[in-house]
């Protein structure tokens, strides 16, 4: 693929531990609109393959990989699976995994590199605690974590940036508009110190987009998108929020 000169939209769908057979009819309702963006859905692993068959135009791709190639890692599965398994992209780092399973930088980095030589588009999250955010201290944690955990062969055809700050998901609570405008700046201009395309990647903000409150989100400078919890469960809330984010 040449590489992207600007961002690409992307609406993306994390189902996260969500979603049984009967769900992949969420998907085929996606499927079948019009969506004037890109679109994303991570359903939990079982459902990979079905979803495939469903998605249309529709990108799927995994919540998490290991960082090797395949060996002795019970429960896990390896980049070449998903790639295996028809997903294109991959999420990293989401801070439920950086918590319950003690993923740090260094190893969402490593992952990241196992990915991209499986041929899968990363989405790294990233984003600060509310003790750090009370601290003042949201800048350093997310430009350390974009340091740590974006691999040197990151390109805007191969990465995505998910700012997630972890107050606000799941929560209804969102930061304010000039706090997302502040974080995605600064990790625009670090990728552009760091990376020749750096302008070109996409940028994401996730933590409770809904219908409601997409249009605005979208309206922020360097926002091209979101990672999406509850509300990709529904294509009757996830529609609405592709939508917005075409029309943005
Ligand atoms: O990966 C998605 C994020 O964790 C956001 O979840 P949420 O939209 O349910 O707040």
């Amino acid at each position: 693929m040449a590489a992207p000169h600007s961002p690409r939209k992307l609406a993306a769908g994390n189902w996260k531990m969500n979603g049984l057979t009967a769900a992949l009819s969420e998907l085929d309702a996606l499927a079948a609109r019009d969506n004037g963006c890109d679109v994303l859905i991570c359903p939990p692993f079982t459902l990979l393959t079905p979803a495939v068959a469903h998605a249309g135009e529709i990108a799927i791709g995994g919540q998490d990989c290991h960082a090797a190639e395949s060996g002795a890692h019970t429960g896990d599965i390896s980049a070449a699976m998903l790639k295996d398994a028809g997903a294109s992209h991959v999420i990293l780092g989401h801070s439920e995994r950086r918590a319950d399973h003690a993923e740090t930088d260094a190893s969402v980095r490593a992952k990241a590199v196992a990915a991209h030589e499986a041929g899968l588009i990363t989405v790294i999250c990233l984003g600060e605690t509310e003790a750090e955010r009370d601290a003042g201290d949201t800048l350093r944690v997310i430009e350390t974590q974009l340091a740590g955990s974006v691999p040197d062969c990151a390109t805007a055809s191969n990465t995505v940036i998910a700012y997630e700050p972890v107050w606000a998901i799941g929560t209804g609570r969102t930061p304010t508009n000039d706090e997302i405008a502040q974080v995605h700046a600064r990790l625009r201009e670090k990728l552009v110190e760091r990376f020749s395309d750096g302008a070109a990647f996409t940028l994401l903000y996730g933590g409770s987009v809904k219908p409601g409150n997409a249009s605005v989100i979208f309206d922020i400078e360097h926002v091209n998108g979101a990672l999406v919890g509850g509300a990709s469960l529904k294509a009757a809330d996830f529609g609405p929020i592709i939508d917005a984010l075409a029309r943005a």
